[in-house]
């Protein structure tokens, strides 16, 4: 284990099957449905949505965002800014966004009523690791892998200060990680 963890909350194994349910659950709900893109928010998403893609039967068009609100801190600037925009054009499209952890809820937020403006046939939101206890704003998640209690979250691709993301699991920083 690494030395800055606390605790492990999900092993890769714990991962992997929650993974493999959320791809079948997307698989069965969008059977019947065209031009389905999955939307990738960089840079934590990027190791959940490489797995989740593959677990889903279906063809799904991929692409990504950039936005920031932590940077180099464990809480939320609140200030969400767009640092990369989509490559594919997403009017008329089914749109599912992709994230590793909603925590304050102001990225998704942001985002949500950002890719509404564009003219797209549907919107959902997959999440891995929800920390329901944190949310500042209303938000529906239709796709959640796990719960998680307020604690700050390190692994599978999900960072402090850039660190940590190549951890196989998901764990609990130890605060003096971060003090
Ligand atoms: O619900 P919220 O309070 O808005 O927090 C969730 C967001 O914060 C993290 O991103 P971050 O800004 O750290 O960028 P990163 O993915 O590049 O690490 C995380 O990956 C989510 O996108
Ligand atoms: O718990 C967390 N860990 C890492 N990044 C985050 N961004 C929001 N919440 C978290
Ligand atoms: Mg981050």
């Amino acid at each position: 284990m690494n030395k800055d963890v606390e605790a492990i909350l999900f092993t890769e194994e714990q991962i992997a099957t929650k993974v493999k349910e959320l791809g079948k659950q997307i698989t069965v709900d969008y059977e019947n449905m065209e031009d389905i893109i999955m939307i990738g928010v960089l840079k934590g998403a990027n190791v959940f949505l490489g797995d989740l893609i593959r677990e889903i039967a279906l063809p799904v068009y991929v692409d990504f965002m950039a936005v920031s609100s932590y940077g180099y801190s464990t809480q939320s600037s609140g200030v969400v800014k767009i640092m990369k925009d989509l490559d594919i054009e997403i009017e008329g499209k089914h749109v599912i966004i992709v994230e590793d952890i909603v925590d304050t809820g102001l990225t998704l937020k942001y985002l949500t009523e950002n890719l509404k403006s564009r003219k797209i046939a549907s919107l959902k939101i997959c999440a891995l690791l929800d920390k329901p206890e944190r949310r500042k704003c209303d938000l529906k998640l239709d796709y959640i892998g796990f719960d998680i209690p307020d604690r700050f979250i390190v692994g599978y691709g999900i960072d402090y200060a850039e660190k940590y993301r190549n951890l196989p699991y998901v764990a609990i920083l130890k605060e003096e990680a971060y003090q």
